[in-house]
């Protein structure tokens, strides 16, 4: 499954864009300022029902308009659409219907982003590094998205009595039911990783070859994966009721990733650390591809930015064994020379001044 074609308006500075996209790799150039970002940015709105550059919705509406538009169609001639407007109106329309939340977007496209910022993110907190493995188990594991949400209830109940320090019966039933649920969770959550890890495995030997052997993941379940977590509990609980909220359960878990014993942040260069996290991206969409339920699309902004040709020319390589649809932005051509197919197997883009149009080869 992938994007066959975008409609964008007054989306940024793309005040009105229609382009038909490859099913495979679709390269787009362009200078600073041009669009290219904002172009990936509305895809990843599909997709998430955010962007990833601003929490402030209201950024995306181009400055001389009340609103936005943008709407994808699948190559099943599935049809996704969004309309924002000024007053913080959404209207969500999935195949011309139009009872959808935003967060409804999200079952259809599973959209993965790259930008020069992202990997200072993935490798600064817990934070995105649990967005990223809750979005592969989002796609791959199809009860996760329930019992997860489930498991939220119960957290928020179990919080909300350490916060007011209720005790007794009360406590107890959203103590039970929070161990029962993490527990379920972090089996869910260590079967995946272990996928994962199998994946990630493979894509390093094309992208990293000469680190790939020490490169080893870490899972963290949120809590001793030597103890019972009510035992943990019952052992931090005037802790838990000073800070009024939950110290250790599912929701704590993390990965990590070592080379030879330290954190690879510590001891990849910036370059290695994006390959890294392009071959653990692409291991995650491979793994989606495989439920064969949605499309993976990844989005690499500004290819160049960190990337030798060497660099490139191996992400080249991983490309042409890749089951997701890629779109990779960079300023000019040079930066994309290692990627280009020499078979016509993609489509080239520019970008200028939010206009988007098609290059055909020789152009
Ligand atoms: N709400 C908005 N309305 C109109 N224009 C906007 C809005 N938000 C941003 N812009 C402008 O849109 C332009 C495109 O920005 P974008 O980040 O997409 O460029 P880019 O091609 O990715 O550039 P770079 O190569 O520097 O990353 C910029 O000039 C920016 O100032």
């Amino acid at each position: 499954m992938s994007i066959s074609s975008l409609t964008t308006s007054q989306f940024r500075n793309l005040s009105y864009i229609s382009v038909n996209f490859h099913s495979k790799l679709n390269l787009i150039t362009g200078d600073n300022g041009s669009g290219k970002s904002s172009l990936l940015e509305s895809l990843f709105f599909l997709g998430h029902g955010k962007s990833f550059r601003t929490t402030k919705i209201e950024n995306l509406i181009n400055n001389v308009s009340d609103h936005f538009v943008v709407s994808v169609k699948d190559d099943r001639n599935y049809q996704l659409g969004v309309r924002r407007d000024n007053s913080g109106n959404f209207d969500i329309k999935i195949n011309g219907d139009s009872k959808f939340r935003l967060s409804d977007l999200a079952k259809n496209i599973a959209v993965q982003v790259i930008t020069p910022e992202t990997f200072r993110l993935f490798f600064g907190g817990p934070k995105e590094r649990r967005k990223f493995v809750d979005l592969g188990l989002f796609h791959v594991e199809h009860q996760y998205s329930d019992l997860w949400r489930d498991f939220r209830k119960v957290l928020l109940q179990r919080n909300a009595c350490l916060k007011t320090r209720i005790t007794g019966q009360q406590f107890d039933y959203w103590n039970e039911l929070f161990c029962q649920y993490s527990q379920h969770i972090a089996d869910v959550r260590v079967a995946y990783i272990e996928q994962l890890s199998g994946e990630l495995n493979r894509w390093l030997k094309i992208l990293l070859p000469t680190l790939s052997e020490d490169i080893v993941l870490h899972y963290s379940q949120g809590w001793s994966s030597k103890r019972k977590l009510i035992d943990v509990l019952n052992e931090n609980s005037q802790r838990e009721k000073k800070y009024g909220h939950s110290l250790f359960g599912a929701h704590k878990f993390d990965v990590k990733f070592n080379y030879k014993k330290s954190n690879i942040e510590q001891v990849l260069s910036r370059g290695q650390q994006k390959l890294f996290l392009m071959a653990l991206t692409i291991a995650q969409a491979n793994l989606i591809f495989n439920c064969q339920q949605i499309a993976p699309i990844i989005l690499i902004d500004d290819i160049g930015a960190e990337l030798d040709t060497s660099s490139r020319t191996a992400l080249a390589r991983a490309i042409e064994q890749l089951n997701c649809q890629l779109f990779i932005t960079a300023i000019d051509t040079n930066a994309l020379e290692p990627i280009i197919p020499e078979q016509q197997n993609y489509k080239m883009f520019h970008v200028e001044h939010g206009v988007i149009s098609e290059l055909k080869q020789g152009d």
